[in-house]
């Protein structure tokens, strides 16, 4: 698996006014760097403390998931980089002795604590789970490598065997919880080498490097799983300029070292971040530092950085570096491994790995298959349904446009007016300002309808009021009573005529005749009014009729009017309705085809994973497979050989503790041997002191004796001539006795001899052959030799004794002489006793080798 390393800003609190910052943290992922004023530029990491962050909150974010993941088999690294004072002590310890400040404490001790927190619940989840967890503690000062746990100042070397680096000389103490771990620290931080300088009153002088090393077991039925992984948390030294720093003499050395790993730190990291075609050497060895941190620098680790900035504007510079520093960081890819050997039934073990690689990949590829289908039906049931809808909406659409313009046509058809429906038609097409001036037309055009009408109710009127006039001057003459009048007013005037004069006749008849062309007139006029009347009946019933239908037609063009304007208004809203819907579905359906499109996309990549994985899986199976065949059948070769090897050695085993036993045995037979020749040697002195008082008390004896025969000697003087012949032959004979008894004891002494080395000779066959035999025996043998050896001599002194003690009772100054001769001769026998015995230890001492000497010695002493 290949990851990123996590980079994270941390803004210290400022110590300056607000016009002197020169740093601001936009956002939780951002932070904004002023240089003078007006150049601006953003950084972004993946995120951004601000000054007021809380320690369990940086934590939470770099580190907890890394130590958890530490107890898994996955290196962790993190470190702080900045420049002096900017807060990496702070980040990592906390401020001084806040060790146990459950708010102040640093990054280290809450790694430390949760990292036993978490081993200790797999303890208590898992039953057969156990764990080691071992730290060292160095420091790199002026590019050395120091123990910080050792108290002698010894340096440390480096051991780069191509996947670990290990430290040589340093001093690795095991922990069995967090206390422990952190006296050790606590222990450790105490040795740091720091110094005032310029920009910091604590400054840390030396990058330190604190490396927690955790081993897991796990097992699980048949399978045992081995975890081992490397948690390096490291404080690094001020990465400012050295003028920044003030510093001269030794400061001056050590911060042109510091500057020179960090150099090589920001050149490694700088090649790291380009793309892995244009990486080519990494400067790893060029320093310790990265020397060190190889693994955690595009190896096998997960690593977060977290860089400490200075929000003031006189360390802008440095801020401004530190970001560029982070930036190149956020490039780099790491190969991260789980550090993890499984054994047991390995084969097994491996075809169960398989196994469940493969369900996990099936099931994947179900899943996505499943998700994908799912996805896909979904969609396409959304697209149906919106393009039914969407058909639905159009169809009423063209319903309501329908049913419009037909409303439109006839309300032409009956207003008459051919303007109107185009402009009703325009009016449903326009839209903003327009539409709003061909609505003003068309309320004009009502207007002007209404007028119209109006005009036609006015002329109508009138009509009926000239009728009426003209009725009423009409109406004597045609009512009843007129032409009752006008007949009775006839003859009246023609009687009056007659009676008055002819001109008078004349201008009456005259009158008549002009009445009667003015009846005829009004008969025509009133047979005209009667049309025009039954005409204008007619016209008013029509007008009534059209008034009515005008009426009834506006007020169903107004109602119609009213409801298209209304559906024209829902229409209207249905359109929006349904422009936003369509919009909305093609949104949707944009959104679908991004979702089928990445679907496909994520397919194709899950495609392209599985194909990955499979050719993957069948490359690690085909390697397993020749690796492991292979391996697998040597280890079986190499398990039956070691199981012969095995079962050799432990008959070997079984051997030796037999023999071991048997040593055991022989051992505490030796030490009671030991132990019974002491007490014979003790009894033996004891015999002798005795012997040694017998022979005083038998000198004393014999001296009283004398004594007592010097009294009697004149007594016996004449007997003495007699006592010397017969001593003399008593001599002859005792010397004789004493030769043939010398002689027999030699020979017995010669016979133990040969029947001890024989014993010997046996005994070490014995022992050559089988390889061990129990001393004791021979011991014993040798010891009951001796015993005999010295009983016979013993004998034979006592012998001596008796014919000493004969010889002084027959003879004075012959046996004073004979017995000085024997005590001599018996001294001797002391000696050669002496000898014997010393032989004896001897022989006890040297064992096999020694006994082998003694038995050529005594065989070239035989021959
Ligand atoms: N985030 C913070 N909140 C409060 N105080 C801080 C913070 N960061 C740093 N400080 C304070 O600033 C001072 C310097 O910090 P610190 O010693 O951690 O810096 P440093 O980067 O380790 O310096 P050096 O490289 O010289 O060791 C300390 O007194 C520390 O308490």
């Amino acid at each position: 698996m290949s990851c990123y390393i996590k980079v994270y800003g941390r803004v210290r609190p400022s110590t300056s006014s607000n016009q002197q910052i020169a740093l601001t943290v936009v956002d939780k992922l951002r932070v904004k760097v002023e240089a003078d004023g007006k150049c601006e530029k953003l950084y972004e990491l993946h995120r951004i403390f601000a000054e007021d962050i809380a320690q369990e909150d940086v934590f939470t974010t770099a580190a907890k998931k890394m130590v958890e993941e530490c107890t898994e088999g996955i290196n962790g690294t993190i470190f702080a980089y900045g420049q002096t004072g900017s807060g990496k002590t702070h980040t990592m310890l906390g401020p001084a002795d806040s060790w146990s400040d459950p708010v102040a404490k640093g990054l280290i001790p809450r790694s430390v604590e949760h990292l036993f927190a978490q081993l200790e619940l797999k303890a208590q989840e898992c039953q057969k789970f156990s764990f080691k967890v071992n730290v060292e503690f160095v420091e790199l000062y002026n590019d050395d490598i120091f123990d910080l746990l050792r108290s002698d100042s010894n340096k440390i070397t480096l051991r780069d065997t191509g996947n670990d680096i290990t430290l040589v000389g340093a001093k690795s103490e095991s922990v069995d919880n967090s206390l422990d771990l952190m006296h050790v620290v606590k222990r450790g931080w105490q040795s740091r080498r720091t110094a005032a300088t310029a920009m910091n009153r604590d400054s840390s002088r030396s990058h330190a490097l604190l490396i927690i090393k955790v081993c897991t077991e796990e097992v699980t039925g048949s399978l045992k799983t081995n975890r081992s992984s490397i948690l390096n948390l490291v404080d690094l030294a001020g990465s400012e300029r050295q003028s920044h720093t003030k510093a001269s003499g030794e400061r001056l050395k050590e911060a042109t070292n510091i500057n020179s790993s960090l150099t090589v730190l920001g050149r490694c990291i700088r090649l790291l971040s380009k793309p892995a075609t244009a990486q080519s050497f990494i400067p790893y060895r060029d320093s310790h530092l990265t020397h060190i941190l190889k693994n955690s620098l595009g190896g096998n680790s997960k690593t977060a950085v977290i860089v400490n900035m200075h929000p003031d504007r006189s360390f802008v510079a440095e801020s401004s570096s530190t970001l560029q520093f982070a930036e190149a960081c956020t490039m780099i890819k790491n190969r991260v491994l789980r550090n993890e050997v499984m054994s047991g039934d390995q084969e097994n073990s491996y075809k169960k790995a398989i196994h469940e690689l493969r369900q996990e990949i099936d099931e994947t590829r179900a899943k996505a298959r499943e998700e994908f289908a799912r996805r896909l039906e979904e969609s396409e049931k959304n697209y149906h349904q919106l393009l039914a809808e969407s058909t639905a909406l159009k169809s009423e659409h063209t319903e309501l446009r329908f049913k419009y313009n037909v409303g439109l046509v006839r309300y032409a058809m009956e207003a008459h007016n051919e303007d109107l429906p185009m402009f009703i038609k325009e009016y449903v097409m326009a839209s903003g300002p327009e539409k709003e001036i061909i609505g003003k037309t068309i309320a004009l055009e009502l207007d002007a309808t209404n007028k119209r009408c109006q005009l036609l109710q006015d002329q109508r009127d009138e009509l009926r009021e000239r009728l009426q006039q003209s009725l009423n001057s009409t109406i004597p003459m045609q009512t009843p009573l007129g032409k009752q009048r006008r007949q009775s007013s006839r003859p009246q005037r023609r009687e009056t005529v007659y009676k008055h004069s002819p001109s008078r006749l004349a201008e009456l008849a005259v009158e008549d005749d002009q009445l009667q062309e003015a009846e005829l007139r009004v008969a025509t006029l009133e047979n005209d009014i009667q049309v025009i009347r039954a005409k204008l009946e007619k016209v008013t019933e029509e007008k009534f009729k059209a008034e009515e239908v005008h009426a009834d037609v506006i007020s169903r063009l107004e109602k119609k009017l009213a409801d298209v304007t209304e559906q024209l208004i829902n229409s209207e809203a249905d359109n929006d309705e349904l422009v936003s819907k369509v919009q909305g579905s093609k949104s949707t359906l944009d959104q679908l085809l991004t979702i089928i499109k990445e679907n496909e996309r994520s397919i194709d990549s899950l495609k392209k994973d599985r194909q990955e994985v499979e050719s993957q899986l069948v490359e690690q199976m085909n390697e397993m497979e020749k690796h492991y065949g292979s391996q697998i059948k040597n280890s079986a070769e190499q398990i039956s050989d070691l199981k012969s090897r095995l079962d050799a050695y432990d008959q070997k085993i079984e051997e030796a503790r037999v023999l071991r036993l048997r040593l055991e045995e022989s051992q505490n037979k030796e030490k009671e041997l030991e132990k019974m020749i002491e007490n014979f040697r003790k009894q033996h002195d004891d015999d002798r002191r005795e012997y040694r008082e017998d022979i005083r008390r038998v000198k004393a004896n014999m001296e009283k004796e004398l004594s007592d025969q010097q009294k009697s000697l004149d007594l016996l003087q004449n007997e003495l001539e007699k006592s010397v012949r017969t001593s003399n032959k008593q001599k002859s004979e005792a010397s004789l006795q004493f030769e043939v008894k010398m002689e027999n004891l030699k020979k017995m002494f010669e016979a133990t001899r040969v029947s001890e080395i024989e014993h010997i000779e046996e005994d070490l066959r014995e022992k050559l052959g089988s390889m061990w035999r129990p001393k004791e025996n021979a011991y014993e043998k040798e010891i009951s030799a001796l015993k005999k050896k010295v009983e016979i001599l013993e004998k034979a002194r006592s012998e001596d004794s008796a014919i000493i003690n004969n010889q002084l009772v027959s003879g004075k100054e012959h046996k004073l002489k004979y017995v000085d001769k024997l005590r001599q001769e018996a001294v001797e026998k002391d000696a050669k006793i002496e000898t014997l015995r010393r032989q004896l230890d001897a022989l006890q001492k040297s064992g096999q080798g020694e006994g082998r000497r003694v038995l050529r010695s005594r065989n070239t002493e035989g021959n």
